[in-house]
């Protein structure tokens, strides 16, 4: 799968996810520091890499910065984003499967990169939920 990546840092797991996705077999677009230098500014890396979901030119993202919140709220202004932010690998499995999340936004203050494998395990094993209440709230979402 197309993964395009930002961190507005390469402190903490941003150090090692492009490794960690390239080793699951993604191709990985990179966005923020992660393609120019040690720090970027979250709200414009995190907007690149959802706009690579937005325009078809990546399957999903991975955005980050240190708390998670500043990219995923970036991220989530971009038409056709669903980013959540996920803690743990329970919180990715629901993404995927109740909000049909299409970007993942870490923290890379409190992820460590054990959780990080638990994660990006649980975000790529999961699937969209078929189930007509989920749908109904996923499209209702998406028209707010
Ligand atoms: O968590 C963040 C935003 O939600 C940022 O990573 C945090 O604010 C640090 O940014 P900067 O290095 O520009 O001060």
């Amino acid at each position: 799968m197309r993964i395009a990546v930002a961190a507005d840092s390469t402190d903490g797991v941003a150090a090692v996810l492009v490794d960690e996705l390239g080793r699951r077999g993604h191709e990985v677009l990179v966005h923020g520091a992660l393609a120019a230098g040690d720090r970027a500014d979250w709200a414009w890396s995190a907007e690149a890499a959802a706009r690579e979901v937005a325009a078809g030119r990546a399957e999903q993202a991975v955005v980050c910065c240190w708390t998670g919140t500043g990219a995923s709220i970036a991220a989530n202004k971009v038409a056709g984003v669903r980013a959540a932010l996920c803690a743990d690998a329970y919180t990715a499995t629901g993404a995927r499967r109740w909000n049909d999340a299409n970007v993942l936004a870490l923290s890379l203050r409190t992820v460590s990169e054990p959780t990080l494998a638990e994660i990006l395990d649980a975000w790529f094993a999961g699937t969209a939920s078929t189930d007509e209440t989920d749908r109904a709230n996923i499209d209702h979402t998406a028209e707010i």
